[in-house]
């Protein structure tokens, strides 16, 4: 039979309620044609600043005014345009395992980037200082893609090293914030910044859909000024259709309940996942979990090699990712174990005892 998959890297869109988004969208056709009619401002409809700016104060504690908001057709786009603005030989550092899709942009715009190991708290504070980076890449609600979500006292050691010099700036990208089972949502670190050092990343991609590619960022008032000097000529990359749909759908209050309705949703499919792998492999597994986002890391003990069990997962029909993905030095070690992604948003849970055999038969 067909393909299963645990992949990390889709949103499960069987719930999403697009009668509802349509019916915002009838509506901005009706009460914005001139706003359809017209080049929108170069950092997206001020009305969807607002609504956006608005909506992170509440949830993440994010303190803005719509002007230092910038929306764009994803997260890789609005970094390469912010990043592009810094003069030659910056230094950046990224967290490791991590998102090797910023590591390679990063390189390609020609930064020093070096990657810096985690503790249990996150990114190691003394890497770090000891590197001394301007720009420094976290995701400290729910680390991409261990899960360790950032503890208060590393958050200050981080923003207290960002304020002790000039040009110095976190990226905190907030990807994975929405979704959490049980355990408080630690507000955002640019919530705790008092000296304007963050530069706070966000994105619809997991809780509405990766395909509709609306993703923010929001500026402090210094790099603001820049932009807006440097980017005057700019025309906004974003659908402003889709902005000012998003707009209502989220004063409607469908946005936070198709959340609140995820939530549940993936609650549930994670446990029944996590139930279903310790049955079957017993103690051979070790989970990581961290009751949040839409996957978990777990350690299977086995002598195969990575290229080894990623064969055998194709052959078995079953899209799976492992650690060497977020490994950005590409030096994972083989041994007694592999270490696997596991993604619940794209399996349907009638189907997690079929995709855990199949596991199964992938690693023993
Ligand atoms: C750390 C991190 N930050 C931001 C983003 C989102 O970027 P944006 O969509 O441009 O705003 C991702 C998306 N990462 C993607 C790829 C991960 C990988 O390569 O292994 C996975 O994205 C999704 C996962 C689940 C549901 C929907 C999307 C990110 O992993």
């Amino acid at each position: 039979e067909g393909w299963l998959s645990l992949s990390h890297m889709t949103a499960d869109i069987s719930m999403f309620p697009f009668k509802e988004w349509m019916k915002c969208e009838k509506i901005a056709i009706k009460n914005h044609k001139n706003e359809l009619s017209d080049i929108s401002h170069p950092q997206g409809p001020y009305l969807v600043r607002k609504t956006i700016s608005r909506m992170i104060a509440l949830t993440r504690g994010v303190k803005c005014e719509p002007e230092q908001v910038i929306i764009g057709p994803g997260t890789q786009p609005l970094l390469r345009q912010v990043l592009g603005m810094q003069r030659e030989n910056i230094k950046a550092a990224i967290e490791n395992p991590g998102y090797s899709r910023i590591y390679q942009l990063l390189k390609d715009m020609n930064f020093e980037v070096f990657p810096i190991d985690l503790d249990k708290k996150g990114i190691d504070i003394k890497k770090v200082e000891a590197l001394n980076p301007h720009f420094l890449f976290i995701t400290p609600s729910h680390q991409f893609p261990t899960g360790i979500i950032m503890p208060i006292s590393r958050r200050i050691e981080l923003l207290n090293w960002a304020s002790a010099s000039e040009g110095r700036y976190i990226v905190e990208d907030d990807y994975d914030s929405e979704f959490k089972y049980g355990t408080d949502n630690i507000p955002s670190l640019q919530s705790l910044d008092r000296n304007q050092r963050v530069i706070y990343a966000g994105t619809f991609s997991k809780t509405i859909m990766p395909s509709f590619r609306i993703s923010y960022l929001v500026l402090p008032p210094d790099l603001l000024r820049e932009y807006k000097r440097h980017f005057s000529y700019w025309i906004q990359g974003s659908n402003t259709l889709n902005l000012i749909t998003l707009h209502y759908f989220i004063e409607s209050g469908e946005y936070a309940k198709h959340v609140k309705r995820m939530n549940n949703h993936y609650e549930m499919k994670r446990e029944n996942l996590i139930k279903e792998l310790k049955w079957k492999f017993r103690n051979d597994i070790k989970i990581k979990n961290v009751p949040a986002g839409l996957h978990f890391i777990a350690e299977f003990k086995t002598d195969k090699g990575y290229k080894e069990i990623e064969e055998r997962a194709k052959k078995e029909k079953l899209e799976i990712y492992s650690m060497k993905r977020f490994n950005l030095l590409g030096n994972i070690e083989e041994g007694k174990k592999i270490i696997l992604i596991i993604g619940f948003a794209n399996i349907k849970n009638e189907d997690i005892p079929v995709a855990v055999d199949r596991l199964y038969r992938v690693i023993y």
